[in-house]
């Protein structure tokens, strides 16, 4: 019997500009994506019988429709008329509404994998219109690499590698929802938008330190009102010497850039005195 295997990384933004609400209630954005390698991984199998199976070893996460998993299966069968089933096992890795597209990177792995399975051969252009139909970071998660995302995020450029460093994530025991804090963005309160050309810049350089001093996220307005723990851990993490800080996509996860690897244990020591999960990952290169 095949078995397909997918890993699903988690993202982070490093740059988060949201422009305007838009007619139909999603909001314009600019942001400048990249994977770290703190993944989840999908094994998909073929079964017997015409049905999807969502298993995992995380008892917190909806393994039935709600999944995000489950509806890309469920997308490829209806639009391409596949009569087969597949048992999908989720291994979860990555904090639930953490900001890290977790469930995107997840339904992302099963298009990926399930194109594979069933023989259906569409390419990736294809696999990130499908993706789109899912959620807004799902075409990124479906192209992988670091890229420019507009639009409400489907419309992606890719763009070179950020130079190499650490990512220091951390994530206060709360979740988010991301429709509160889209819901609760008001573009007429942002003061200084980020620059997202000097982003562009510091990639193109590969420069390290103007990477790190074009971050930025306009939605930590929104979140750090209501979730003074969030601006908690980017002071601590500031303090015990990351080079660069900012919560990705609507949080609540903090992440620290750190481009020397003996500062890392002072961080990591640092930030478990009042904060569980702290993982310390590498960028996808
Ligand atoms: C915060 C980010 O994760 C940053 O990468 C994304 O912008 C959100 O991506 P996502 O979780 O895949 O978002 P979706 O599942 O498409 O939408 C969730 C909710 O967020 C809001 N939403 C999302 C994306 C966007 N550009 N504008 C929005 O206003 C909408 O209220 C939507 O109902
Ligand atoms: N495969 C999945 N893994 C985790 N959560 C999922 C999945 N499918 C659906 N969900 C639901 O989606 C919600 C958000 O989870 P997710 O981990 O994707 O958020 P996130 O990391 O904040 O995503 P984003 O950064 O794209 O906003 C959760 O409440 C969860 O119940």
């Amino acid at each position: 019997m095949t078995k397909i295997y997918e890993k699903a990384p988690a993202k982070i933004n490093l740059v988060l500009d949201v422009l305007r609400k838009r007619e139909d209630g999603y909001h314009e954005v600019e942001m400048v994506m990249t994977m770290v390698d703190l993944a989840d991984r999908l094994t998909l199998e073929e079964l017997q019988r015409d049905q999807i199976v969502l298993a995992s070893q995380a008892g917190f996460i909806p393994l039935d429709e709600k999944n995000l998993a489950f509806q890309a299966a469920k997308l490829l069968k209806q639009r391409y008329g596949v009569k087969k089933g597949v048992y999908i096992y989720l291994d979860k890795q990555i904090p639930v509404a953490a900001g890290l597209a977790g469930g995107s990177s997840d339904a992302a792995a099963a298009l990926r994998g399930l194109n594979r399975l069933w023989d259906l051969n569409l390419g990736v252009p294809e696999l990130e219109a499908l993706g789109a139909e899912l959620g807004s970071d799902v075409p990124f998660c479906v192209r992988g690499g670091t890229a420019l995302a507009t639009g409400r995020g489907e419309r992606l450029e890719s763009l070179e590698s950020p130079p190499q460093c650490w990512v220091v994530l951390a994530k206060p025991p709360i979740n988010v929802s991301t429709a509160d804090v889209y819901g609760r963005f008001r573009a007429s309160e942002v003061g200084v938008h980020p620059s997202v050309p000097d982003m562009l810049a510091a990639l193109r350089e590969g420069s390290f330190d103007r990477m790190c001093g074009a971050l930025g996220n306009v939605l930590e307005k929104v979140t750090l009102a209501h979730y003074p723990e969030v601006r908690q851990i980017k002071e601590v993490m500031t303090r015990l010497g990351a080079d660069g800080v900012l919560m990705s996509g609507s949080g609540p996860t903090v992440f620290g850039l750190v481009s020397k690897e003996s500062k890392l244990a002072r961080i990591y020591n640092g930030l478990r005195g009042f904060c569980k999960e702290v993982y310390v990952v590498r960028m996808l290169t």
